[in-house]
């Protein structure tokens, strides 16, 4: 494939002798190059046809494009070529490189407003030629506006440009997805709407925005939440007091740019028109002492490949560290009672799987974001994989579901947290007006084997709180609703067995299901003691933890999220206990005295723990939070039953029953808390007996072998 504009220009690649490195991009590298038939300067993009999404027919068209365009402010393609993998655009060589380049180099916080009126008059006059001859530029950013040694102002990069007349008008509105997330209009990021060249203008507002601060809005939040916030959150724009220096037109200018509804956004000929840009100076006066005293291009890119490399080492911390990380992380969740929901957001907005990008705004509710290694970068992933690989085989889902809570599961089997309550399925559907409150028939039931402990249910429904008042534009607060619902009066539930990191191996449920205990554990049953048995089957896993520890809040190298939402997960279904250990009596004075001691030492923490746990759930459900809840209009009624006044229930009522249920989840937790406390105090009197009866028999064991 070749395509040449100009005679001038040959397509061998042997008549080309490339140089320095100026710049790298997602797709290509661009070299500062000679043209040897006249030793013309030039510069060669040399894009990897292996790294590029795009098909042949996108890439020919690329260079199509760029072949016909013909503007002073508009870099061109001389000629283009596939030399082995790659296809070689050779352009023109833009000596200064691009403002993105520039700022990084030398103006960290952005330009004076002189120079971005400047730069931003010379890219509106590319594009209104680009929009006039039906093209869409779709990626314009301070990385394509690129600066020659005159203070020329050129816009480039034609890698996702479309050509709106390709196949007739039909195509002005297109339905594609392609861009960079932070320069991306609303409406681009919503499939289904279509946009038009006006999708270019809010780019050009955000392209304002990073000259003037030196980075984008949101640059440094990964990709998903980019998009998240531009659909959710008030477009950005100067701020009266942080922007104090820049004038009332640049700033008038800029909102002008970032209005969401693309139809009230002004045309580029608008634009021109405006006040910032009638007193622009020409580029040679504004933009030249920019760079002044700044060496040439390549040597400050490569200074600047070294400075990245060297902090791309800094970040490549040694496992040990990782694992400190990962164990303060891990503290944090735990201490707080929650998983920070920013976090499970941001590990959210980690999708790489474009049919998920593509499902924001109105629907999100309806949608499913999945965190998926496989689908997702490494360096996005770093996180996710420095907390999920200790896991081994287990992968992090979050889900956001119209019926269903967000929810975290790992994946292949092992539940960490499981499917909306009986009562958030129950309080979609019509059933609710007979039974509005069915939750009624489980909350006072014993503890349920195979669910979940809720031990951190306030607590995350301050932290959806947090999430879905981000939200509500979203319609997700019917979700809050019925989640405070199942929150505040769901069962105490017991969940299955998350990990090995679980910290109440030896205890399991039982009181009302003691007979339900098969013979096995029933043979190995030490004690019961009210609603819990102790037996030995866990021993070994019992050894396995750590002695000496305060708990396993401070093993090493797990998910921090995974333990955030498991700690306090108890161990409650004798089916899913692990089984094959050497059924032992309680009474069997055959196991050593050591062997017990240790066991005991483990029970001891084990009970600490859940102690721990009780008392936190105890200080966190304070009754004003259902007061202030209820004021807040969240109980839960769902929205969609709210509004047609099918549900009949006053508030003061859901509000007088909800406050019921907390105080007998109250009640419940506070004898569950004293029965643990006698546990503890059991525990620590038969540890003594036993380190008494260890020592004697030590002595013993001496006094014999003399
Ligand atoms: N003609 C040119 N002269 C000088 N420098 C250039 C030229 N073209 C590109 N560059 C430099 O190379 C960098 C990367 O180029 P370009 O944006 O075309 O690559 P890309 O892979 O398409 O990038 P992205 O997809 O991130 O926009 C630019 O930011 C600029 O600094």
């Amino acid at each position: 494939m070749t395509y040449s504009s100009s005679r001038t220009f040959s397509a061998n690649s042997t008549d080309y002798k490339l140089l320095e490195e100026v710049g790298n991009g997602a797709s290509a590298t661009v070299y500062r190059a000679i043209y040897l038939p006249n030793n013309r300067q030039v510069a060669v993009k040399c894009l990897d046809l292996d790294r590029i999404n795009s098909n042949f027919d996108d890439i020919r068209r690329e260079a199509q494009t760029m072949r016909l365009i013909d503007h002073p402010n508009v870099v061109r393609a001389y000629c283009s070529f596939v030399v082995e993998r790659c296809l070689w655009v050779v352009m023109p060589f833009m000596a200064q490189g691009s403002c993105l380049h520039l700022m990084k180099v030398a103006y960290p916080d952005g330009f004076e407003e002189g120079a971005i009126a400047t730069v931003l008059k010379e890219t509106l006059k590319a594009l209104a030629y680009l929009h006039q001859q039906g093209h869409i530029h779709r990626d314009v950013k301070a990385g394509n506006i690129l600066l020659d040694d005159n203070g020329e102002v050129k816009l480039s990069d034609f890698g996702v440009t479309a050509c709106m007349f390709e196949t007739g008008d039909r195509q002005r509105s297109r339905n594609t997805f392609v861009g960079t997330p932070c320069w991306m209009a609303p409406e681009v990021l919503q499939p289904g709407t279509g946009y038009n060249s006006k999708a270019d203008i809010w780019s050009f507002g955000i392209t304002a925005l990073e000259l003037a601060h030196g980075h984008a809005p949101f640059s440094k939040y990964p990709p998903m939440k980019v998009l998240l916030m531009t659909i959710q959150n008030a477009p950005p724009g100067l701020d009266y007091d942080r922007d104090r220096k820049f004038s009332k037109s640049f700033k008038e200018m800029v909102a002008m740019c970032l209005v969401k509804d693309q139809t009230k956004r002004p045309s580029v000929d608008k634009l021109l028109k405006h006040s910032f840009f009638k007193h622009a100076k020409p580029p040679e006066l504004s933009l030249k002492r920019l760079f002044a005293n700044l060496p040439p291009l390549w040597t400050r890119v490569k200074s600047l490949q070294i400075k990245d490399a060297a902090q791309l080492a800094l970040k490549k911390m040694p496992s040990a560290e990782q694992e400190a990380l990962s164990l303060s992380e891990y503290q944090r969740g735990v201490s707080a009672w929650n998983f920070d929901v920013d976090d499970l957001k941001a590990q959210a907005s980690l999708v790489r799987d474009d049919d998920d990008i593509a499902v924001i705004g109105e629907e999100f509710e309806n949608k499913l974001f999945t965190c998926d290694k496989d689908t997702t970068t490494d360096s996005q992933f770093s996180k996710f994989k420095m907390n999920s690989d200790n896991l081994q085989q287990n992968e992090i889902m979050l889900q956001v579901d119209g019926n269903d809570i967000p929810q975290i599961e790992k994946k292949n089997g092992l539940i960490v947290e499981t499917a909306p309550s009986i009562l958030e399925k129950d309080m979609g559907t019509s059933k609710i007006k007979s039974q509005p409150f069915k939750i009624g028939k489980t909350q006072s039931g014993p503890l349920m084997p195979g669910r979940i402990l809720s031990h951190s249910l306030p607590e995350r429904g301050h932290a959806f709180e947090r999430f879905e008042n981000q939200n509500q534009s979203l319609g997700v607060k019917s979700n809050r609703e019925l989640r405070q619902a199942s929150n505040l009066s769901g069962p105490l539930l017991l969940p299955s067995r998350a990990s090995a990191n679980s910290l109440s191996a030896p205890i399991r449920s039982s009181g009302g299901f003691r007979d339900s205990l098969d013979d096995k554990s029933k043979a190995n049953l030490v004690q019961v003691k009210g609603r819990f048995s102790v037996t030995l089957e866990n021993l070994d896993q019992v050894k396995d933890l750590p002695v000496n520890s305060v708990s396993c809040r401070t093993s090493q190298g797990s998910s921090p999220l995974m333990k955030s939402v498991s700690v306090g997960d108890w161990m409650s279904d004798p089916k899913q206990m692990p089984s094959g250990q050497p059924s032992t009596d309680s009474a069997n004075t055959n196991n050593s005295a050591s062997v017990l001691i240790t066991h005991l030492q483990n029970l001891f923490q084990q009970t600490s723990i859940q102690q721990d746990l009780i008392m936190n759930l105890l200080n966190s459900l304070q009754p004003s939070e259902a007061i202030d809840a209820s004021q807040n209009g969240k109980m839960p009624i769902p929205c969609s039953l709210e509004n047609n006044g099918i549900v009949d229930t006053t508030a003061s009522e859901r509000e007088q029953f909800l406050m019921a249920k907390i105080a007998e989840l109250k009640a419940r937790t506070t004898s569950l808390s004293d029965e643990l406390a006698s546990e503890k105090l059991k525990c620590k009197q038969l540890q003594q007996q036993l380190n008494a009866a260890y020592s004697q028999e030590q002595n013993g064991e001496i006094v014999e072998a003399a």
